[in-house]
């Protein structure tokens, strides 16, 4: 992995909520159209994810036929897609609404398409309204499996935001969030 991620002095790890469910426990679409984990959008890629130990969450993607970038391989830009839903998702601890702020990705093996994609995400803390995030994914099932290999990082800065991020919206949205920012809480 590149070296042009320094994470701040004054990171602060967040505590798990009481009622946290646990690991293994399935997290919820955070939005049902989300083009990332939502079940009502027929376009999306459906990641589904479960809480891991601690801060960390584990997400997995099918990597379809139609996600393909160069022949037979996956595109870049849904292995970013699912980055970004992954350390997204991972935000959802703090039970306030993120959005990302900026994103970086190694991609370090070339992804198949028919592999399946697990994608390990966490806080790496927080400063002020600034959620670091890191993540990685390795092929644990189709023709290139191996579990104990990397084939892609992912380091991502996120930004608690207010309602008022996604009221600008509302008139737009074609459904209605389960909460008014559009973030359900875990
Ligand atoms: C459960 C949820 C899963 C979701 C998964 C999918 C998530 C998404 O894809 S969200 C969509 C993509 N992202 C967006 O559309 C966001 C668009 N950008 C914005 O709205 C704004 O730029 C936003 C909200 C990120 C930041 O703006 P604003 O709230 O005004 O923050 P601002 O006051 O400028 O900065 C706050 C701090 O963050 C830092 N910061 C803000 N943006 C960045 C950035 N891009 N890079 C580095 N630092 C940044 C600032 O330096 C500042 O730091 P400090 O506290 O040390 O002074």
């Amino acid at each position: 992995m590149s070296g042009t991620w320094t994470l701040p002095d004054d990171l602060t790890l967040p505590k798990l909520p009481d009622d946290h469910p646990g690991a293994g426990a399935p997290i919820p679409s955070h939005w049902s159209k989300c083009f990332g984990c939502g079940d009502d959008q027929p376009a999306g890629m459906a990641m589904q994810f479960t809480f891991g130990e601690g801060l960390e969450i584990t997400g997995m993607l099918d990597v379809a036929n139609r996600y393909q970038g160069g022949p037979g391989f996956i595109h870049g830009g849904i292995l970013s897609t699912a980055f970004d839903e992954a350390q997204g998702m991972a935000c959802m601890v703090l039970r306030r609404p993120v959005v990302t702020g900026h994103l970086q990705i190694d991609f370090a093996k070339p992804i198949p398409l028919g592999s399946v994609l697990e994608l390990r995400a966490r806080i790496d803390g927080t400063v002020r309204r600034k959620v670091y995030t890191s993540a990685e994914a390795r092929i644990v099932e189709g023709p290139f499996a191996d579990p104990d290999v990397v084939v892609a990082t992912s380091r991502g800065l996120f930004l608690t935001v207010g309602a008022q991020h996604f009221d600008r919206a509302k008139d737009f949205v074609d459904g209605i969030p389960r909460s008014p920012h559009g973030t359900s809480s875990v």
